[in-house]
């Protein structure tokens, strides 16, 4: 899997060569390159961004980088297989199962937006090309894509076979299928008891049967309490 990032501030991605991501890369799982937006402006303060039409506030970035930098970094043919992904407030909240169809993509190329966004005929022009993403991380403003975009990275490379040193322990995370799209359960390791606190009885007695209850009920619990916009959805277990 190749990852290209887009971006005025492409130190942003340097964190990606220490954390796991970092290790796929070095066994070859995947390829990252970062690339400055302004590397792509012809101009001696290297403009990036305008004022918007129309009028409004703050400033809008202008298509011509970004579609130079299309034209070097992906090409001038289109091709399906290629995902680009815009990350934007007014995007489609990202989800587990997005991730999950992205990890098996061979190119990914994140488009990382600054100012007030990007001028919308990128993301048209992209969609006449490529497959696009335009990606939402929740309902919460960000200053740019950057964050979204490695916040996406690690979701949907940690999926990617092979990366994943024990895949069992995908299958029981929060959101995943096998969890029925609750909420994990709590977790516990030694020592049994820490200031006054003590694991759960249940957890030690060896009763895998006892267990396995105890943790659904406590995923249930926990789903009800603080997303209850789950409990109804057809993946998961309770209703
Ligand atoms: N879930 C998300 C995604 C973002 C995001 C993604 C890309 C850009 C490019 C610019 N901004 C700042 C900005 C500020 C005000 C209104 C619009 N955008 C971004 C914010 N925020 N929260």
């Amino acid at each position: 899997m190749r990852l290209d990032y887009l971006s005025i501030f492409p130190a942003y991605f340097d964190v990606l060569d220490i954390s796991l991501v970092g290790k796929a890369a070095i066994n070859g799982l995947v390829e990252i390159h970062a690339h400055d937006l302004r590397d792509w402006t012809h101009d001696r303060h290297r403009t990036v961004d305008d004022t918007p039409c129309g009028g409004g506030a703050g400033m809008v970035m202008k298509p011509d980088p970004w579609g130079e930098a299309f034209d070097e970094i992906i090409g001038t043919e289109s091709d399906p297989s290629v995902h680009v992904i815009f990350p934007a407030p007014s995007g489609t909240p990202f989800t587990q199962s997005a991730a999950a169809e992205l990890s098996s993509a061979q190119r990914i190329v994140f488009c990382c937006g600054r100012y007030e966004g990007i001028d919308h005929r990128v993301i048209d022009y992209a969609r006449s090309m490529w497959t696009v993403h335009e990606v939402s991380l929740g309902d919460y403003v960000l200053n740019g894509g950057e964050v979204a975009a490695l916040a996406i990275t690690e979701a949907v490379v940690r999926l990617v076979p092979g990366f994943m040193g024990n895949p069992e322990s995908l299958a029981e995370e929060s959101f995943s299928a096998g969890q029925d799209g609750l909420l994990e359960y709590p977790l516990f390791t030694r020592p049994v008891s820490w200031r006054g606190l003590d694991v759960p009885e249940v957890l030690m007695s060896g009763h895998h049967g006892r267990i396995a209850s105890w943790r659904r009920d406590e995923s249930v619990r926990l789903t009800r309490e603080r997303r209850p916009d789950l409990t109804d959805s057809d993946s998961s277990g309770i209703h």
